[in-house]
């Protein structure tokens, strides 16, 4: 075979200048993003700012996944490719390591990523066979692949798509983005504040410290992207209940993802008081709900009681008392009004 593992180096869209797996053609020197060390492949490929629309429907109808990013030297000159690439593999790195997952189907499936996306597309996805990065208009966002929570959060729509497959509209939708906007912050791994921002790190440029959505305080971040007015909601009563964004289901994802941070951190939400568990067992809940209990319908109250059962199972009741874990469970949803 005339293709050969090789490392290259390149600059991510921050200035990093990181070193990756990558192949190598060697009759003609050729290089490509294809990380052929993990799972059946990390390739990662652009889309040279077609429409979307195009690319989508290129992509759905013949399987085309973009153009190879390909260099004849040992560098890689497209940062929005590399950190796509790079970050893919972390994303599938962190899976394995934490929860012994091999890929997002646990068999082993490629990971594609296409990158440069539409024309300055503010956003990101998860089309149900790969993920797709914009490169942002430069004010709203900046190259979407920049993000690690953004591509642990489109890996993990991935995920889900090969387990609850939660139906992405209503409750169900809401569940599905709370759960890649939770696995998405816990692979990033931030401190502080930081760990609860989505998207920090390649949104408004010109702003410093916000962030797609905010997991610790939802009700902090304008609902401008959905040209409501209002503020994303904390409690189950302030759901949204109009038609836009599939029923809301970046909107009342702000819901499960506030009981995620009273899991972890604890706090007082509404008169009710979390005493916190940390990420470590709550990420261990969170991936036990999605793999065992959620199925494509399930909404709130089926995603509290999933919660609930899951953490039982990981840290089961002592002389008839619910463990502390089961305990910031069901008081973290009551906080947020999920019954
Ligand atoms: C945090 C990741 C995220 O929200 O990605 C999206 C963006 C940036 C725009 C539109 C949709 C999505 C998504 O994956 O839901
Ligand atoms: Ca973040
Ligand atoms: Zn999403």
């Amino acid at each position: 075979d005339k293709s050969e593992p090789i490392t290259s180096r390149g600059m991510d869209i921050f200035g990093n200048l990181l070193t990756f797996n990558s192949t190598l053609n060697k009759e003609t020197g050729a290089r490509y993003l294809f990380d052929n060390t993990r799972a059946n492949g990390v390739h990662t490929f652009h889309a040279q700012r077609m429409p979307e629309f195009s690319f989508l429907l290129l992509n759905a109808l013949l399987g085309f996944t973009g153009f190879e990013v390909t260099t004849s030297s040992s560098f890689f000159y497209d940062p929005a490719a590399v950190s796509a690439h790079v970050n893919a593999g972390k994303v599938y790195d962190y899976y394995k390591r934490v929860f012994n997952r091999d890929s997002l189907d646990n068999n082993g499936m490629k990971l594609i990523s296409t990158v440069h996306v539409g024309e300055k597309w503010n956003n990101a996805g998860w089309n149900g066979k790969q993920m797709i990065y914009g490169d942002g208009d430069g004010q709203l966002m900046i190259s979407t692949s920049g993000g690690m929570d953004v591509i642990g959060h489109e890996m993990t729509h991935g995920v889900i798509t090969h387990t609850a497959d939660l139906i992405y509209e209503g409750e169900s939708g809401a569940l599905n983005e709370s759960l890649a906007d939770i696995m998405g912050s816990f692979i990033e791994n931030k401190t502080g504040d930081d760990l609860w921002l989505l998207g920090e790190d390649i949104y408004t440029p010109n702003i410093p410290g916000d962030g797609l959505r905010d997991m610790k305080d939802p009700g902090s971040v304008p609902l401008s992207g959905y040209t409501e007015t209002g503020y994303y909601p904390d409690h189950y009563n302030d759901r949204y209940l109009g038609e836009k964004d599939n029923g809301g289901v970046h909107i009342n994802s702000s819901i499960n993802n506030k009981a995620a941070h009273l899991i972890t951190e604890g706090g007082t939400h509404y008169g009710v008081t979390v005493n916190g568990i940390g990420k470590q067992k709550a990420e261990k809940i969170f991936y036990r709900t999605l793999t065992h209990y959620l199925t494509a319908s399930s909404n709130f109250s089926d995603m509290r009681q999933a919660a609930v059962q899951a953490a039982r199972d990981l840290y089961p009741d002592r002389n008839g008392e619910p463990s502390v874990e089961v305990q910031a469970v069901m008081a973290a949803y009551d906080a947020v009004g999920v019954h």
